[in-house]
C-alpha cells in the first residue's frame, strides 16, 4: 500500500492519496460502483474550472456534458444575472436543485455544477451518491485573477453586492467544508487543464478496477 504522505495545503484537511499526482480522497466514503453509466460530478467554487475541465472530460471519456448553468439559462431564457436580479438567489437555488434532481437521472454524463451547488444538503446527498464528486481545489488570488481576466457577470452576479475579492472569500469560507465534504476526490486546479485533466482520468481509472 502507498504511504500516506500529506504534502500539499489540503493536508490538514484530508490524506493525501497520491503523492506524485497531489490528488486527494476526500473525508467522503467511498462513491457508488462506477461504470460507463455513472454520472460524474464536478464542484468547486466560481472559477475553479468545472465547465472548463467537464467539457475535456467529456470530450475524453466519450461522454455527454452537460454544466447545470447552462440548462438553467436554456430553461429560463434569461441569463442567471437577470434572474437573481428580479427574483433573488434563494429563487435560483431553487431552480438550481431541481435541474440537478432533474439532470442527475440521465446516465454516464459529465455534469459540470454551478459554485453554489453544495448549498443545498439535497444536492449534496444527490451528488455524492450518484456518483464521482471532484472538487477542484484553487484559493481565492487565483480566482480573483481569473475572474478579472475573464468575468462573465451574466453568469456570475455578486453574491453579496460586495468586492469580488471579498465575494470570494466569503463564499469560500462558508463553502469550503461542503465542497470537501461532498467530495470523493479532490483536484489541485491550479494545475494545466492537461494536468488536471490526467489526474481526473486517474483517478476514474481506479474507480473502474476498484470494481472489477
Ligand atoms: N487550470 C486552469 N488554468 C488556468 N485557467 C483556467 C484553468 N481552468 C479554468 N481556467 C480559466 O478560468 C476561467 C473560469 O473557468 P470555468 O471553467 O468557467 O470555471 P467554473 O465553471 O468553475 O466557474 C476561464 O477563463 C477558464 O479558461
Ligand atoms: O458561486 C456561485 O454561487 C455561482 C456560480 C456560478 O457558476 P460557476 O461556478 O460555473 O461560475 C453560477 O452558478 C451562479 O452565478 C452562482
Ligand atoms: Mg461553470
Amino acid at each position: 500500500m502507498r504511504k500516506i504522505v500529506p504534502q500539499n495545503p489540503l493536508n490538514k484537511k484530508i490524506a493525501v492519496e497520491d503523492e506524485s499526482r497531489s490528488v486527494a480522497f476526500g473525508k467522503a466514503p467511498a462513491p457508488v460502483p462506477y461504470t460507463s453509466e455513472t454520472n460524474i460530478y464536478l464542484v468547486g467554487m466560481r472559477a475553479s474550472g468545472k465547465t472548463t475541465l467537464g467539457k475535456l472530460l467529456a470530450q475524453k471519456l466519450s461522454r455527454p456534458f452537460l454544466d447545470t448553468d447552462d440548462v438553467f439559462v436554456e430553461q429560463h431564457g434569461q441569463s442567471i444575472a437577470d434572474f437573481v436580479a428580479a427574483n433573488g438567489w434563494g429563487a435560483f437555488r431553487d431552480a438550481e436543485a431541481e435541474i440537478l434532481r432533474s439532470v442527475s437521472k440521465s446516465k454516464g454524463q459529465v455534469i459540470s455544477t454551478g459554485g453554489g451547488m453544495v448549498l443545498r444538503q439535497e444536492n449534496r446527498e444527490l451528488m455524492h451518491r450518484s456518483g464521482p464528486v471532484f472538487y477542484l481545489y484553487a484559493e481565492v488570488p487565483v480566482l480573483v485573477q481569473r475572474l478579472q481576466a475573464d468575468p462573465l457577470q451574466d453568469q456570475r452576479p455578486s453574491l453579496a453586492h460586495s468586492s469580488l475579492e471579498d465575494d470570494l472569500r466569503a463564499a469560500f469560507a462558508e463553502r469550503e467544508s461542503l465542497y470537501l465534504g461532498v467530495a470523493h476526490f479532490v483536484l489541485p486546479a491550479v494545475e494545466s487543464l492537461q494536468d488536471t485533466l490526467a489526474d481526473a482520468l486517474d483517478k476514474l481509472q481506479l474507480l473502474a478496477r476498484v470494481r472489477k
